[in-house]
């Protein structure tokens, strides 16, 4: 029910989701003339502050009795104000106080928000409990209360006061952020990352930090409109510093005077509002850019939460170690609920050899996943993993820290998932997300990495490897995508193969050609192979041998031929019924245990 392949990439569920990689934000942005419009007057305004020294010789604080209330003309094209100064001049250096200390505030809201929401929505647990913990405090707090207080307590000090109103702002980036990344963590491709061998930090790079920007910028930039008025309403009150000029102290000084000379409002007005409003209006048009773009999210989520009905009896099970690749003995997974423990996969054990297929059988929700995410080691952390044995390779998996089995994870187990449109990144192309694993594992170069892909998708019969590997996952067909994902999980050599109903997303005609694919390359290359389904079809057609598997445990195991020939369970008699075509839809199992579903099967 899971993920990946070769690798993966980056997210972008819905919307806002993420800055495409395809390199269009730009230009589309560049096609809103609003946008454009509101581009222009940023800059123009950025670049009039800057170069002020350039477009007045006036100070913007040294008063000239002669020009008290000058009118506009040559020497002060906006005039002078109560104090004689030019107004010109004290708009343009007064620019640089009032955009310089948004920034600032904004600044320090995303240095604070970004990195505790990416902390808090990835890691969850206690330190997301704690951060949340305290950004519901300063949010509690009211914001302009707090910054009166600070400016108090440390003075007339513009750039302090902005500091300080950036950390009032950082709760609100640190909540969009965090739900960013809740919003993507349980994306089956950010499992596929997990699968395909990335670390912590390279998931977070790749996946979840484009969908994280997007929205970001976006609050950035209202943020930015908040921060110019604020600042501007910290000056108009008199508690910025009295030496420096300002849009803020501007308006207070033409406040003052605001029965004399009621034109002096203007110029700080218009500068305040123009800003704010282009700033806004930016924010707006990058928000509908980025929706105009926006991919479809894979809306689907890769654990499902009910629980089991009580298991059977007796659980036959085949454990013959001997030179085992991997061995499982009596695997039990839960989960915590309100009333207790819920036991998934109960006394599970099995054994895969180098070049042997062993099939994990059972209807929906009988734990055959669960079973293969106990050893590719990603179960979800609410879950509770115990086995008396788990061995991969010599490697006793319990013992493995994250960063050892991320090691094995891609490089000797590989996975191949049943839905394989979910499981690339809509984002990236087909080519970097087969080829970044193979550099990360095989510590091999870009070119290589590119040859060694194009030869895979050769391999797996994708004609024209080239325009594949360069076309993203909605170019590509279901079918092509799984051939993808195969390539993916064999790129690397793996001595394990896990495949989770590999053919079910796919249609009739295209599984019968992926699962001889599968049968193919795992064959020539001797992996071992471990493969979940409800097709007992695919069983005859793949496995040496099957485990039948019933509310988390194993019912009959046995060779492919025996089970086929003489099963011995009633239940794995009744799959084998129901899986003839025209069967009859199943009645309950006259063992005591309530029958769920019907199995139907499609090949
Ligand atoms: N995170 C979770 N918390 C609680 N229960 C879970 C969780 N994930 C899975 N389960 C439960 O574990 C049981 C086994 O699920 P599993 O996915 O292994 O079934 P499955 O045999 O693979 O079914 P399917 O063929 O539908 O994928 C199910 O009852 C499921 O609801």
């Amino acid at each position: 029910m899971t993920n990946p392949p070769g690798e993966t990439t980056p997210a972008t569920p819905s919307a806002p989701g993420a800055l495409s990689r395809r390199g269009g934000v730009g230009r589309r942005l560049l096609r809103n003339l609003v946008a454009v419009v509101c581009l222009t007057v940023l800059a123009l305004l950025v670049l009039a502050t800057v170069f002020a020294p350039l477009l007045t010789s006036h100070s913007p604080t040294r008063p000239s009795l002669l020009d008290t209330f000058a009118s506009p003309g040559a020497a002060h094209p906006l005039g002078g104000d109560s104090v004689g100064r030019d107004v010109l001049a004290r708009l343009l250096y007064g620019g640089r106080v009032s955009l310089l200390g948004a920034f600032l505030a904004v600044a320090v809201a995303l240095l604070i928000g970004v990195p505790t929401g990416l902390v808090s929505g990835y890691y969850r647990g206690w330190v997301d409990a704690a951060f949340s913990w305290v950004a519901s405090l300063v949010m509690a707090a009211p914001a302009i209360m707090v910054l009166l207080v600070a400016i108090a307590a440390i003075g007339p000090d513009a750039n302090a006061a902005m500091t300080v109103l950036g950390v009032i702002l950082a709760p609100g980036v640190f909540r969009l952020v965090r739900a960013s990344v809740t919003s993507v963590r349980e994306e089956l491709y950010v499992d596929a990352a997990h699968v395909s061998g990335l670390n912590d930090l390279r998931i977070v790079r790749r996946h979840i930090l484009p969908v994280v920007q997007a929205p970001t910028i976006i609050q950035a930039a209202q943020m930015f409109g908040v921060a110019v008025v604020i600042q501007a309403g910290i000056e108009f009150l008199g508690l910025g510093s009295a030496s420096e000029a300002s849009w803020g102290a501007m308006l207070n000084e033409a406040f003052a005077n605001l029965y004399i000379e009621p034109t002096l409002l203007v110029a700080p007005g218009v500068a305040i509002v123009v800003t704010v409003a282009s700033v806004g209006l930016l924010a707006n048009a990058l928000r509908d850019t980025l929706l105009e773009g926006g991919h479809a999210a894979p809306a689907r989520r890769l654990r499902r939460t009910k629980t089991p009905d009580s298991p059977p009896a007796d659980s036959p099970v085949r454990d013959d170690d001997g030179d085992a690749l991997l061995t499982v003995r009596n695997l039990r997974v839960s989960y915590p609920t309100s009333d207790g423990e819920a036991t998934v996969v109960d006394g599970v054990s099995l054994s895969v050899r180098h070049g042997e297929v062993v099939g994990l059988v059972g209807e929906s929700g009988s734990g055959k996943s669960q079973t293969a995410f106990s050893v590719l080691g990603l179960l979800p952390p609410e879950a509770r993993r115990e086995a008396e044995g788990l061995s991969f390779g010599g490697k006793d998996l319990r013992r493995l820290g994250g960063k050892a089995m991320s090691g094995l994870r891609g490089r000797r187990i590989a996975y191949v998932p049943q839905e394989p449109m979910s499981n690339l990144d809509p984002s990236f192309r087909i080519g970097s997300q087969l080829a970044d694993p193979m550099r990360l594992h095989l510590k091999i170069s870009a070119g290589e990495a590119r040859k060694r892909a194009l030869a895979l998708l050769e391999r797996v019969g994708i004609d024209r490897p080239e325009r594949v590997y360069d076309a993203y996952p909605h170019q590509i067909s279901g079918g092509m995508a799984q051939r993808v994902l195969i390539a993916g999980a064999v790129s690397c050599d793996p001595d394990l193969l896990i495949a989770d109903e590999p053919t079910t997303a796919l249609d009739v005609t295209v599984q019968a050609e992926v699962l001889d694919l599968l049968r193919e390359l795992q064959r020539e290359r001797r992996m071992g192979m471990i493969l979940v389904t409800h097709n007992f079809g695919v069983v005859a057609d793949i496995c040496d041998h099957v485990l039948v598997m019933r509310s988390g445990k194993v019912v009959e195991s046995a060779p492919v031929g025996q089970l086929f020939a003489n099963p011995h369970h009633a239940y794995t008699r009744m799959l084998l019924a129901s899986t003839l075509e025209d069967a009859p839809t199943r009645t309950p199992l006259d063992d005591g245990t309530p029958a769920r579903t019907t199995v139907q099967e499609k090949a």
